[in-house]
């Protein structure tokens, strides 16, 4: 099945080919940039004698004529354009940015600064969060696949919200991020000497990815009350951990919450419920597709602690598009995804 890449020179596009490259159906066809007739490892020389692919002229045309779907790895803002240029071909698009997550359009404009895409874009958009969503995307012909901190935190928040276990107003969450979640472009605060030995906080409660996860919660139950996220910068390149807090409506025990989570993923492959008292961190899923989850129930508050982590650019991009690709393909949802993650 020959495949398209938008935005391949960027952390994405790069994961994106790293997946393809092994992927036993999907055939990397053609790849583009603003960038033109570069071959790739020149922007990235490891993939020397590797993939012996130019960076192609973007030609919808082309693409939609050439390949059966065709991943946009591009800046939000950007990705809508090109949306907008492939929607009338007969062609799958996953897109990683955030342009056609939210489906109010005041929503976008509001927490993006940008034009949103036309409603029945985003309508019709399927909300790639491959766990929970996958009957939705087997008929899909347009993903929005999520936002690394959404899955991470949505991941983790499913069973207790899902179960109507936790008073809603009291969902605090937490992330860090490495800096590859801030994409390849130079910006200042990701310079090595700004994030080197250093811990900061940004985005403080105006981050972007705050209406997606209240959105899914509410198509979840019907109900969401606006939620505490806050975001931070860790001097570490791949990884995210976010760490949930939120208070139970009634008394639970740790090993209960923990069997209840088990029960819920014991069929998704990429979701590990960790045992009581262990705690997964960033390092133990990085280069691979799971997400790790670890609870604990705090008696003197009532309180659940929920750890989750991800690899931001395989859970939380390229590793969950092409789980997506796989579900809308009709193939296993873990081809070409089985990798173990890079420890040490
Ligand atoms: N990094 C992460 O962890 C995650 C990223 N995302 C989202 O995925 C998308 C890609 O992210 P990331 O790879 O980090 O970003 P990068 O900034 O690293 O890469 C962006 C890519 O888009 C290309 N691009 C920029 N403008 C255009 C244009 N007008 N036409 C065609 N291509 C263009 C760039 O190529 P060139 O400069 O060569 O033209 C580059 O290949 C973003 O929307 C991001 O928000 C989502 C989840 C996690
Ligand atoms: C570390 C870092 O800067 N991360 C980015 C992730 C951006 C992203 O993935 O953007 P969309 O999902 O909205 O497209 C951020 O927090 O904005």
């Amino acid at each position: 099945m020959k495949v398209s890449i938008v935005g391949t020179t960027g952390y994405g596009g790069v994961e994106l080919l790293r997946i393809l490259h092994q992927h036993p159906e999907f055939v990397i066809h053609s790849i583009h940039s603003t960038k033109e007739e570069v071959p790739i490892w020149n922007e990235y020389p490891h993939l020397f004698g590797l993939i012996n692919k130019n960076i192609e002229e973007i030609d919808y045309d082309r693409i939609g004529e050439e390949s059966e779907l065709v991943f946009l790895a591009t800046p939000s803002g950007v990705s809508s354009k090109i949306v907008g240029q492939l929607i009338d071909k007969n062609i799958k698009i996953i897109d990683l940015s955030g342009d056609l997550r939210l489906k109010n359009p005041n929503d976008y404009q509001l927490w993006y600064g940008k034009e949103p895409l036309n409603k029945h874009v985003t309508d019709e958009a399927v909300y790639g969060l491959s766990e929970w969503n996958s009957e939705e995307i087997k008929q899909a012909q347009w993903i929005a696949n999520p936002g690394c901190y959404p899955t991470s935190t949505l991941l983790g928040l499913a069973p207790v919200v899902k179960n109507r276990l936790i008073d809603l107003k009291s969902i605090v969450v937490d992330g860090k991020s490495g800096t590859s979640g801030a994409g390849r472009g130079l910006n200042k605060g990701s310079l090595y000497a700004e994030v080197n030995e250093n811990f900061k906080i940004y985005k403080v409660n105006e981050h972007q990815h705050t209406p997606e996860i209240e959105q899914q919660l509410q198509d979840w139950i019907g109900e969401a009350k606006p939620i505490t996220f806050s975001t931070h910068l860790l001097p570490m390149t791949r990884g995210i951990m976010t760490t949930m807090y939120v208070q139970l409506l009634k008394e639970w025990e740790t090993d209960r919450i923990i069997d209840l989570y088990k029960d819920i993923y014991d069929q998704q492959p990429f979701v590990r419920v960790r045992p009581r008292g262990n705690f997964p961190s960033v390092k133990e899923v990085c280069g691979s597709n799971f997400c790790d989850i670890g609870l604990d129930v705090d008696q003197r508050t009532g309180r659940l602690t929920i750890v989750s982590v991800i690899d931001n650019l395989m859970k939380g991009a390229a590793g969950q598009a092409v789980q997506n690709a796989n579900i809308m393909m009709g193939l296993d949802q873990t081809s070409g995804l089985k990798f173990t993650p890079l420890y040490p």
